[in-house]
């Protein structure tokens, strides 16, 4: 049994709707899947802004944008199904969804105040909206399908806008109430992303949290695979829109895949992995443009599937950007202990992560994300030393397996680097990542040198593969 996740560009229209209903009814003739979408591509952006518009009182504002995702479904399921009837039944309950909304966003502006629980509540109407329509479609076409409130089976804990699973609880619900319906032979169709706590208030795992949930829904059903279904050939060399020439990864490490997710590659949320390898579930990323293309399978034993050696090859450069560097200068480090911890309580306090770091005697330098910045973290952090901040950087990392054991590696680094200006340098302790930061006008030409390193021509085929779209 698989798990097929489809993101948001992959139900983003009537065609991209269609298309997966076909891949979906492919795995139908080998066993009956799990099916977890995400909302239509957009749609949880738009929520976003239409919570916020709410929680600032702009009500006319947050009722346009309400308005504007009502059209869009009613837009879609006219273009999808074809019969009268469904198409008048599937409209009431879009109109449901639209005036739950609208009532939400009516209570918000009364109150005045945009709640984090409040905000889950907004997010949540996406995926709710997608898996409507699409089971539907299903249904229309003949499938045995049935739409299942994910919430019924996904309780979390209550830290909105990042809720966590009650492993027991939801595995015992999974049990329950998901796995006699895929006996029974019907193709469930249910919700990424959301969850609800045990009294029943509505949650989000996080932004790009549907790969999350379909890797938890994989683990507790226990599958054999964890498909998600994207836009692009599978977890690529580099992101394809920054390097035209990005080449598929045939085959990937988990943990080089979960290195690369945190490290920026957008393609997979980073927490996916954890539940896949915990049951060693193979994570296979397909595209929903090109299902015949072999996309990327992560998998705890990569060398089993490819034949090939992997010691010390650089698999796929992640790009952060939108950060800044923080260099804290200060004599009392010299020779002084306690002084990093000192340091790290101060971002701690501010619930700030701190991505790369590099250390001297007498300085430290770390990368945080750009939103985080605020004027009090620097406030505190001035209490320790001299502090300067490059704003307008981005972090590059090249990851691969044992890289740090690998000889040449670092040197075809510096070599391909050359004309770039690097801010700071840093060795991820993992040593699966090599990490450099750099201006940002700097680096799309830092990416593309880099990757025509590693990746141009014939090396390493087998593992990295031309994508499907541009053979
Ligand atoms: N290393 C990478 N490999 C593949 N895609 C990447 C990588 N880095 C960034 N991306 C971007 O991630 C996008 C897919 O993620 P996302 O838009 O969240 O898809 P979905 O809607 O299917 O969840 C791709 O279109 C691609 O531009
Ligand atoms: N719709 C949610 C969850 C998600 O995972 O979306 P996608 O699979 O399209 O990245 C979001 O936009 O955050």
């Amino acid at each position: 049994m698989a798990v097929m996740k489809f993101g948001g560009t992959s139900v983003g229209t009537a065609k991209a709707m269609r298309q997966a209903i076909s891949i979906v009814a492919r795995e139908e003739q080998k066993a009956v899947p799990l099916v977890v979408l995400s909302a239509c591509s957009g749609i949880t952006n738009k929520l976003v802004h239409i919570a916020d518009a709410s929680g600032r009182s702009a009500l006319d504002e947050a009722m346009a944008l309400a308005g504007e995702v009502r059209s869009f479904h009613l837009n879609l399921l006219d273009e999808l199904i074809k019969g009268v009837e469904l198409k008048a039944e599937l409209a009431i309950k879009i109109e449901e969804l639209a005036s739950r909304l609208e009532l939400l966003i009516k209570g918000v502006d009364i109150v005045g105040e945009l709640t984090e629980r409040s905000r889950d509540m907004f997010c949540s109407f996406g995926e709710l909206f997608s898996t409507t329509v699409f089971a539907a479609a299903m249904k229309e076409l003949g499938h045995k399908a049935v739409w299942v409130d994910v919430r019924t089976v996904m309780i979390t804990d209550d830290n909105f806008g990042f809720a966590r699973p009650l492993q027991e609880v939801c595995e015992e619900r999974v049990g329950r109430l998901i796995k006699p319906l895929l006996e029974g032979g019907m193709t469930v169709v249910t919700q990424g992303y959301i969850g609800s706590t045990q009294d029943g208030r509505t949650t989000t795992l996080g932004r790009g949290g549907s790969d999350f949930s379909a890797a938890l829904l994989g683990s507790w059903l226990n599958d054999d695979a964890i498909q998600i279904w994207t836009d692009v050939d599978g977890v690529m060399t580099c992101d394809p829109r920054m390097v035209p020439e990005a080449r598929s990864i045939r085959v990937m490490t988990f943990s080089e895949a979960a290195e690369l997710a945190y490290l920026g590659a957008k393609v997979l949320h980073p927490d996916t992995i954890a539940p896949a390898v915990q049951k060693n579930i193979p994570v296979y990323v397909l595209n929903s443009l090109h299902p015949d293309a072999k996309g990327t399978i992560i998998t705890n034993d990569p060398q089993r599937l490819s034949g090939m050696s992997y010691e010390g090859l650089v698999k796929s450069i992640a790009v952060k950007k939108g950060q800044c560097i923080i260099n804290v200068r200060s004599n009392r480090m010299f020779g002084r202990h306690g002084f990093m911890n000192e340091l790290f309580d101060v971002f701690a306090r501010y619930g700030v992560s701190v991505e790369m770091i590099a250390t001297s005697e007498v300085s430290v330098s770390l990368t945080v994300d750009d939103k985080c910045f605020s004027d009090e973290l620097i406030g505190a952090l001035k209490a320790l030393g001299d502090v300067d901040i490059e704003h307008g950087v981005s972090t590059i990392s090249v990851v691969g397996d044992n890289l740090r054991m690998s000889r040449g590696v670092a040197g075809r680094i510096f070599s391909a680097l050359k004309d770039v200006n690097l801010r700071m340098i840093s060795q991820g302790a993992s040593e699966i990542n090599v990490g450099f930061v750099v201006e940002e006008p700097e680096v799309v030409t830092a990416v593309n040198n880099l990757h025509r390193e590693f990746f141009s021509g014939p090396q390493n085929e087998g593992i990295f593969e031309t994508p499907a779209g541009s053979r």
